[in-house]
C-alpha cells in the first residue's frame, strides 16, 4: 500500500497527463517530492491570479466558418505564448481539438478555453481564449462560448472567402456587441487572395480592410500580430471585486473523480476554494473544493478575480445542477441573476437502443454523463416493442447527432442502434396543440376520428453561397426540396449592380453592406471548395492544402430560401456537396412553422407493424420513400421458413410492397428413389406446415437488421444520413 502523500502525487501525475494529445506537460511540471513530509510543491505551471486586474485581461473567442482554421490558430497564440512547447503540435493536432471524434473528423464541436500569459506594453496580460466550433449544428456553443467574451478574431480563409458561417457568426458576434478583429488565414497557399477577400469583408460586413491582419496559423507568419491586436483593440471586461460575488457559468465539464466541473466567467467579486455559494437558478449551496484555469489543462489557483475566466469543482452531482446561463453567488449574499441564454432548441430527434436490451441502464448513465459535457442534447425515456427500452435524445442537427453518437461508443464503449432522425411536428386539434417528437405519436391524420384540424412542420431560413455557375443546380436542388420563397443576390459587389435579384429577408443578409462598396470587389472572387457539410459525413474534411485551385472566375451568389426541417435531414447535404462539386456552403436558422400535408408511414413485417420503423412523410414523397424503405428491408431481414410481406402502410393504403421468399428446407432430401406419392406427401405435408407457421408466427427482426437498416443511407428520403 502506498503511503497517502505518494497516492496523492501519483494523482497529481495522472491529472497533469494529457488525456488525447500528447502535450509534453512534463516540460512544465517539476513536481518536488520529500520523504520526511507530505508535501509536494505545485508545478511549476501555475498562475497568480491575483495579479491580473481587469485591465490586463482579454477575453475573446476565435469564430469561423468550418475548417477555416480556427483550431491552429489557437495552437500558434498557445505557443507563441509559451502556454504549449512546440513540438506539442509538430504534427499539427490542434491542441484543443481534445476528443478523439474531433481528431479522427478533424472538426472541433465543443468549444474549448485555454489562459494564457503574455507580456505586452511591459505588462503581464491574461489572456483568455475560447476556440469554438464551424459548423452550424454548434452554433449555438458558438453563441455561449461569445457571453463570456469581449472580443471575437474573425477568421477567414483566404482562398475561400467568406461563407455561410462567416456571415452568421459574425452577426451573432456584432449582436452581442463584441469587438471583432477581421482576420484572413492561409495566405500561405498560392491561391490566397488576400486583397480580394479584405475587400469582400468590406462589401459584405463594412469592414476598413486596413483593420484586416493577414496570418498564415499554419506557418505562424504575422500571428504575433493577432496578439498584439487582441491586446490593443480588445476592450478589457469590467469587474469590482469588491462587490458581491456574481460568477456566470458558461459551460459544464465532467471529471469522474471530482463530478462537474463548471466553466465560469468572474462578472464581480472573487472566487476562492473553500467558500460557500449558491445557484441562482436551482438555489442549491455548494463548497468550492478547486478553483482554477484553463492553462490549458486546468491549473488550479488561489482565486478567480473578476473579469477572469476559468473553472470551479464544487461537488455538483447531475448534469441539471449546472445550468448553462446560470448565476452562482456567494452563500447568503443574493445578487441579481445574469442574463441567461435561449436554451438550445432540438431540430432533429432520434431514439437510442441498446443493441442488447439488458444495457439499458448502463446506456442511460452514459447518455448523462455525456450530456454532461454536451448541454444541447435533450433526453426522455422512450419504449419500442422491438427495440426495448431506450432514450429520445433531441439534436442542433444530424452532424450533431451522429457526433453524438461516435461519442457514446468511444468514450463509454456504447453499443447502439440509432432510429432515423424526425423532426417535432405540431398536431393542432380543436381545443389544443401537441408538439410530436416521436413518428409513433403521429396520429393517423386521414382518420376523421383522430380529429386533427391540421399538422405544422419546422421550417427554416436556409442560405447557400455558391458560384454562379451553380446556382441553377442549387435552385433546382431546394425546389426538389420543397424550398420556397427562393431568392438570391451576388455577393461580390460587382455582380450584385448585374443582379436585379432583391435583398432577401433571411439573417444572412448583408444589411451591413456599405452603399458604396470599392471597384475592387467588381473583379472575379475565387470559387471555394467548403467542406462545411461534407463534415456531415464520417470522413475528414479536405485539409487547406488539398482544397482545390479555383476552376473559375464567376462571382459567388448567396441563395436563400424557406426550407422545411425535415428535408435538410434526409440527402440535401449530399447533394449539395455533389451538384456544387463541393463547392457550395451553406448554413440555416429557424423558421418556425408551416402547414402541411403529412402522414405517417408504418412498415408491417407480416402484417404487423414495427413501430421503431415508423416515419413521417410529406405526402407528395410518401410512395418514393415507401418504395426505398421496403427495398432496404427486403435486403436486410433474413429469410423466415414462411413467406413474409413487407408492406410500407400510409393509413390503410398501402404504398409499396416486397415479399420475402420463404426459406425452402429440402424435406425430399432424404427420399432416395422412393415412390412419387410420398415425395408428394411430403411436399404437402410441408406446405401445411408452413401456412401454419405463417399464421400463428411472426417475424422476428434481428437487431443487426435494425442496424443494417437505420445505418445504410441509400439516399432514402426520411432519414438522415447518420453514419
Ligand atoms: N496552408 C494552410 N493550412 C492551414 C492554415 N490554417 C489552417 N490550415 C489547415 O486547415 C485545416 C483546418 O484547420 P482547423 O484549424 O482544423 O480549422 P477549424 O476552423 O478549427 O475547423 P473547425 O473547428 O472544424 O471549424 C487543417 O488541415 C489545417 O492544417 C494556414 O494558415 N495555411
Amino acid at each position: 500500500m502506498l503511503p497517502g502523500w505518494r497516492q496523492a502525487c501519483l494523482k497529481v501525475f495522472h491529472r497533469y497527463q494529457p488525456a488525447h494529445h500528447s502535450v509534453p506537460y512534463f516540460d512544465h511540471l517539476s513536481l518536488n517530492f520529500s520523504t520526511s513530509a507530505t508535501v509536494w510543491a505545485l508545478p511549476q505551471k501555475s498562475v497568480r491570479t491575483e495579479d491580473f486586474p481587469c485591465d490586463v485581461i482579454r477575453n475573446f473567442s476565435i469564430i469561423a466558418h468550418i475548417d477555416h482554421g480556427k483550431s491552429t490558430l489557437a495552437d500558434r497564440l498557445l505557443e507563441l505564448t509559451g502556454t504549449i512547447s512546440k513540438k506539442s503540435t509538430g504534427t499539427n493536432q490542434q491542441v484543443l481539438d481534445k476528443l478523439k471524434v474531433e481528431r479522427e473528423r478533424g472538426i472541433t464541436v465543443k468549444a474549448q478555453t485555454a489562459s494564457m500569459l503574455h507580456t505586452a506594453n511591459g505588462k503581464a496580460h491574461l489572456l483568455n481564449l475560447i476556440d469554438t466550433p464551424g459548423h452550424v449544428d454548434f452554433a449555438w456553443e458558438v453563441s455561449r462560448s461569445l457571453a463570456a467574451c469581449q472580443g471575437a478574431l474573425l477568421l477567414v480563409d483566404a482562398t475561400q472567402g467568406v461563407q455561410a458561417q462567416s456571415i452568421s457568426v459574425f452577426h451573432v458576434a456584432k449582436e452581442r456587441g463584441l469587438t471583432i478583429i477581421p482576420v484572413l488565414n492561409k495566405i500561405d497557399l498560392p491561391a490566397s487572395q488576400p486583397e480580394r477577400i479584405a475587400a469582400q469583408l468590406q462589401s459584405t460586413f463594412g469592414i476598413d480592410p486596413s483593420d484586416v491582419l493577414q496570418i498564415s496559423a499554419k506557418t505562424g507568419k504575422g500571428v504575433e500580430h493577432v496578439l498584439h491586436a487582441i491586446i490593443e483593440r480588445i476592450p478589457p471586461p469590467h469587474g469590482n471585486a469588491d462587490e458581491p460575488l456574481k460568477a456566470f457559468l458558461f459551460d459544464s465539464l465532467y471529471d469522474r473523480y471530482r463530478g462537474v466541473i463548471s466553466l465560469v466567467r468572474i462578472q464581480d467579486g472573487v472566487l476562492r476554494k473553500g467558500d460557500k455559494i449558491a445557484s441562482c437558478h436551482t438555489r442549491k449551496k455548494y463548497e468550492v473544493t478547486e478553483v482554477g484555469v484553463m492553462y490549458p489543462e486546468e491549473v488550479p489557483t488561489a482565486s478567480l478575480q473578476p473579469g477572469q475566466v476559468g473553472y470551479i469543482a464544487c461537488n455538483m452531482k447531475e448534469s441539471s445542477e449546472a445550468h448553462i446561463g446560470d448565476t452562482l453567488h456567494r452563500l447568503g449574499v443574493p445578487v441579481d441573476p445574469m442574463p441567461g441564454f435561449q436554451p438550445a432548441k432540438a431540430m432533429v430527434y432520434a431514439g437510442v437502443f441498446p443493441v442488447d436490451s439488458n444495457d439499458f441502464i448502463k446506456l442511460e448513465e452514459s447518455i448523462k454523463r455525456l450530456t454532461l459535457t454536451d448541454r444541447s442534447v435533450t433526453v426522455q425515456r422512450e419504449s419500442s416493442s422491438a427495440l426495448g427500452q431506450g432514450c429520445r435524445l433531441g439534436f442542433l442537427g444530424t452532424l450533431h447527432m451522429d457526433v453524438f453518437r461516435q461519442r457514446l461508443e468511444d468514450e463509454y464503449d456504447a453499443s447502439i442502434i440509432v432510429t432515423a432522425p424526425t423532426v417535432p411536428y405540431k398536431v393542432v386539434y380543436k381545443d389544443r396543440t401537441v408538439l410530436v417528437s416521436n413518428p409513433t405519436e403521429f396520429p393517423d391524420v386521414s382518420d376523421t376520428a383522430s380529429k386533427v384540424k391540421e399538422v405544422q412542420e419546422p421550417v427554416v431560413k436556409a442560405s447557400i453561397i455558391v458560384p454562379e455557375e451553380y446556382l441553377g443546380e442549387m435552385m433546382d436542388l431546394c425546389f426538389s426540396h420543397r424550398a420556397e420563397d427562393l431568392d438570391h443576390r451576388y455577393l461580390d459587389a460587382g455582380a450584385a449592380s448585374a443582379s436585379s435579384a432583391s435583398t432577401s429577408s433571411a439573417s444572412t443578409s448583408t444589411a451591413s453592406t456599405p452603399s458604396n462598396p470599392p471597384n475592387s470587389s467588381t473583379a472575379p472572387i475565387p470559387t471555394t471548395h467548403t467542406t462545411a457539410d461534407a463534415t456531415v459525413d464520417a470522413s475528414p474534411p479536405a485539409t487547406a492544402n488539398a482544397t482545390p485551385a479555383p476552376t473559375s472566375s464567376a462571382p459567388r451568389a448567396i441563395l436563400t430560401c424557406t426550407i422545411p426541417l425535415s428535408e435538410i435531414v434526409t440527402d440535401f447535404f449530399d447533394q449539395l456537396k455533389s451538384r456544387s462539386s463541393g463547392y457550395a456552403s451553406f448554413d440555416y436558422e429557424d423558421g418556425g412553422y408551416k402547414t402541411s400535408d403529412l402522414a405517417k408511414m408504418v412498415f408491417l413485417l407480416n402484417s404487423k407493424p414495427v413501430d421503431a420503423l415508423a416515419l413521417i412523410v410529406h405526402r407528395s414523397a410518401q410512395q418514393h420513400v415507401g418504395r426505398t424503405w421496403v427495398k432496404k428491408l427486403h435486403k436486410v431481414i433474413p429469410r423466415q421458413l414462411f413467406e413474409v410481406p413487407i408492406q410500407a402502410a400510409v393509413g390503410k393504403k398501402i404504398i409499396a410492397r416486397e415479399t420475402l421468399s420463404a426459406m425452402r428446407a429440402d424435406v425430399t432430401a432424404g427420399l432416395y428413389g422412393g415412390h412419387y406419392e410420398r415425395k408428394m406427401k411430403h411436399l404437402e405435408n410441408q406446405k401445411a406446415s408452413k401456412r401454419r407457421m405463417k399464421r400463428v408466427g411472426s417475424v422476428e427482426l434481428p437487431q443487426e437488421a435494425f442496424f443494417d437498416v437505420l445505418s445504410t443511407g441509400a439516399g432514402a428520403k426520411g432519414r438522415g444520413k447518420t453514419r
